[in-house]
This record gives C-alpha cells, structure tokens and sequence, in this order.
C-alpha cells in the first residue's frame, strides 16, 4: 500500500490528477484500447476533476479513448435532479472533456428491475476488460462507494440502504432537509473496487481522519469498508495533513520518507 500525504487538499486533488492523467497517457489508447477509469462523486474528488478538465483544455489528455464506470447513483432520484450523480457527473466533468457519452456508464437508479441493472454492469465492466484505475473517496465511518459498515467485503453492484450518518452527511447537498436524500442507491460493491487493476482512494480533511486510521492502521473489518484496501496488491491512498491527524507518528514519518519516490509516480 502506498500513502502519499500532501499538505492540502488542493495538492491532493492535483497529485489526483496528474496520476490519471499520466496513467491515461502512458496507456496507449486508440480505437479498440480504452484506458478504463472507475470514478466517484463527493467534494473530495471536485478538485481532481477540475484539475483534469483544465489538463484537458490545455491539450495534455484526451478522453476520446477512456470508459468510465461510476461508483454509485441514488434510487428514486431522476437522472436530470441537480444531486443525481448524473448531473454530479456531466456539471463537473464529462460536459467540459471530449469523452464519447456511449463510453460513461453510471447506474440507473430509475430502472424497473435493480437486481438486472446491477448484473449488467458488472457485466459491462468485464466486457471494457476490468477497470484500470478505480478513484475511490470515503464517508467518515470509512465506506466506499455505498457499501455502508457491515457490507460485505465481497460484495458486488447491488442495492443498499444507506445508514443514518451517510443520510445526515448527504443532508449538506438537499438543503439540509432529511428527508430530501434518498434512502437508497446502488453502488459498486466491495469486490468490483478490490478486482480494479489500481485503486486510489482520496481522502481530505480531519473529519475523515479517524476513517483513514482505521483504512490503514486497524485490521480489515467490513465496519469500515475501505479497510478491505489492504488486500489490494496496488492500493494507494492520498491525503492531506488533516486526515492523516489520527495517524501514529511513526506511520507518517514512515510514508513521508518514501515521497521523494513516490512522487516519480507523476513525473
Ligand atoms: N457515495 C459517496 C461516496 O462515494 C463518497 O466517497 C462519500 C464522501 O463524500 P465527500 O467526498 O463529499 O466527503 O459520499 C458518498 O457516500
């Protein structure tokens, strides 16, 4: 596992950034090779895409040549409301790239049989040839995507209901009105992140501090989802200097040493 600490958020989002740019490029893509990238939605990943769109506009990247598969989409939400991850997806990403729409794929979570649309997307991440680069972020209890504590760590796409504190943290986007989120998504499960080639997970900010303590230094436990990244034979998480204040000392000191080298990870 690697863990890159930045000072600031924004320098996560931009070493974020960089890493897909260089990954996407490096790839070789064309006609029959897409790089395929697993992304998600939140605060934490905004900075990322913004950083992308402007490599983009400044013709370092092309996404003519990229798939890309969300993580999760709310039930019951249509696609065109301002906090679907629909809109999330196409306001602050895909409207402002040269991505194909035919290569992005986000649940549905209007479809009239969940179980079907959950199978299929699992089958159409196969059919791409697995996801190259899952972007990961994570609630503060440490899930992610929607796999709340207590999924399954070998969970695939499927519909969850979402716990209490996902409802009160989401709350933010629906004018603080509870009762505005929906109750349920569908979401990748925890398997379809760990079966990624890469994962990155994003995390920022010391409300998520306690979560990235747990990711890294507690045991893998399905209380805190993102835990299972330990398993991953290349998982890397970013984070700034406020996530990483639960951390011991000795962990920071320890990844700080290796920055000199993991920051060729972006050159
Ligand atoms: N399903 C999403 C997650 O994918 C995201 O990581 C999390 C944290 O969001 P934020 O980055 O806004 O803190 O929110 C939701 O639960």
């Amino acid at each position: 596992m690697k863990l890159i600490i930045k000072e600031k958020a924004e320098e996560v989002a931009e070493f974020a950034a960089l890493y897909v740019m260089k990954k996407i490029n490096s790839h070789k893509c064309g006609p029959g090779r897409f790089y395929v990238l697993g992304l998600p939605t939140g605060s934490t990943p905004l900075g990322m895409y913004k950083k992308l769109v402007e490599y983009y506009r400044n013709g370092r990247v092309s996404f003519k040549y990229v798939k890309t598969f969300n993580m999760d989409e709310y039930v019951g939400l249509p696609q065109n409301h301002p906090e679907s991850y629909h809109s999330f997806m196409y306001n602050n990403f895909f409207s402002h790239i040269d991505i194909d729409p035919k290569n992005v794929h986000i649940l549905n979570g209007n479809a009239s049989d969940f179980d079907l649309e959950c199978e299929n997307y699992e089958k159409m991440i196969n059919e791409a040839g697995g996801i190259d680069l899952f972007v990961g972020g994570i609630g503060s209890d440490g899930h992610i995507a929607f796999n709340e504590p207590g999924s399954s760590l070998s969970s695939r796409t499927r519909i969850k209901t979402l716990n209490a504190d996902t409802i009160q943290a989401n709350a933010r986007f629906f004018g603080g009105d509870l009762s505005q989120v929906p109750t349920q998504a569908l979401t990748v499960g925890v398997q379809t992140v760990m079966d990624a080639k890469e994962v990155m997970i994003l995390i920022t900010g010391a409300h998520k501090a306690l979560a990235l303590h747990q990711a890294i230094e507690g045991g893998i436990t399905h209380m805190c989802t993102v835990s299972a990244m330990q398993l991953h034979r290349t998982a890397m998480f970013v984070a700034d200097e406020d996530a990483t204040l639960e951390l011991k000392v000795k962990t920071v000191k320890y990844f700080k040493g290796l920055m000199g080298h993991h920051m060729q990870l972006v050159e």
